[in-house]
């Protein structure tokens, strides 16, 4: 059984290289951690106090503003940061999928590109040769698949990762939104496929902005806000809070028809509109 638990952890960086004269007017920024500056080097604390029990099965969204701590918290869930105070455990194998073009070499095929960013994410070199098929048919590149990544336009290199990361089978995944920038056309062929995925990770963790990707992945929330935990319940009741209203009210039929085997709607917490 997988399980992440983070007893009372704070994150923080000291900021070597900057002045804190200076750093004082940002305390006021509405963006972000919190400064610290009275110690002589500041510190950001990107996490503060944060104590989190997830176990299998549970497929919970991350959000919050911009600086509210949700990529430190999900390097932090991921084992990537240490706890500057506090503890954590992690129990399984962490696929961490925060940017696409991670673990990718420009000078290498398309295909042994696959083969290096699936042994990355925890996969074997024999699996990912199982899947290179299945992987090359998706991203549609053809011939390019035997050219050097240098040779792509960034929406081909997202199409590759997107078929890489979508063919795993991670014990623990956790995402960041980059996958939400993604070409609207291609997204939707890798939108089953990411559901897929996440039906066969046994505990996910999603950071994003997309309300439709939250309800479409995820069960649960937490709202993290300056680096804390603001809130940590059903999907829809962290949303409605988080944007002062319902997102599930007037849902296109289409959304509804997509949503219709969404984790939020199938089991637990996802309110009644299924
Ligand atoms: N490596 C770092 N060094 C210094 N400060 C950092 C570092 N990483 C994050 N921070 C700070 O920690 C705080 C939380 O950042 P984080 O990236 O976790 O936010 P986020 O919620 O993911 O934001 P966004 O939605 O904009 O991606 C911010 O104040 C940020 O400036």
């Amino acid at each position: 059984m997988v399980s992440i638990d983070v007893w009372n952890a704070s994150v923080d960086f000291p900021i070597f290289e900057a002045k804190s004269r200076s750093l004082k007017k940002l305390v006021l920024g509405k963006v972000g951690g919190k400064i610290a500056t009275e110690t002589k080097i500041p510190i950001i604390e990107a996490l503060h106090d944060i104590s989190i029990s997830l176990k299998e099965g549970d497929r919970v969204g991350l959000v919050g503003h911009n600086g509210a701590g949700k990529s430190t918290l999900l390097r932090l869930l991921s084992g990537i940061y240490e706890p500057t105070r506090g503890s954590s455990r992690i129990v399984g194998k962490v696929a961490p999928v925060f940017d696409l073009g991670v673990g990718m070499d420009p000078e290498i095929s398309g295909f042994e590109n696959i083969i290096i960013r699936g042994l990355f994410l925890g996969m074997s070199r024999k699996q990912m040769e199982q899947r290179v098929d299945d992987i090359a048919e998706f991203t549609e590149l053809g011939d390019y698949l035997s050219m050097p990544l240098r040779t792509y336009s960034t929406g081909m290199r997202v199409r590759l990762a997107l078929g890489v990361v979508t063919s795993i089978d991670p014990e623990i995944l956790l995402l960041d939104e980059g996958i939400g920038a993604v070409d609207a056309a291609f997204l939707n062929k890798a939108r089953d496929r990411l559901v897929d995925l996440v039906k066969r990770s046994g505990l996910l963790v999603f950071a994003s902005h997309s309300d439709e990707f939250l309800m479409e992945l995820c069960n649960s929330a937490i709202w993290m806000d300056e680096g804390k935990v603001k809130m940590h319940g059903s999907l829809r009741e962290v949303l409605t809070a988080y944007k002062g209203k319902d997102p599930y009210e007037n849902l296109s039929p289409e959304m509804l028809e997509r949503l219709g085997e969404a984790p939020a709607f199938a089991g637990n917490g996802g309110g009644d509109n299924g």
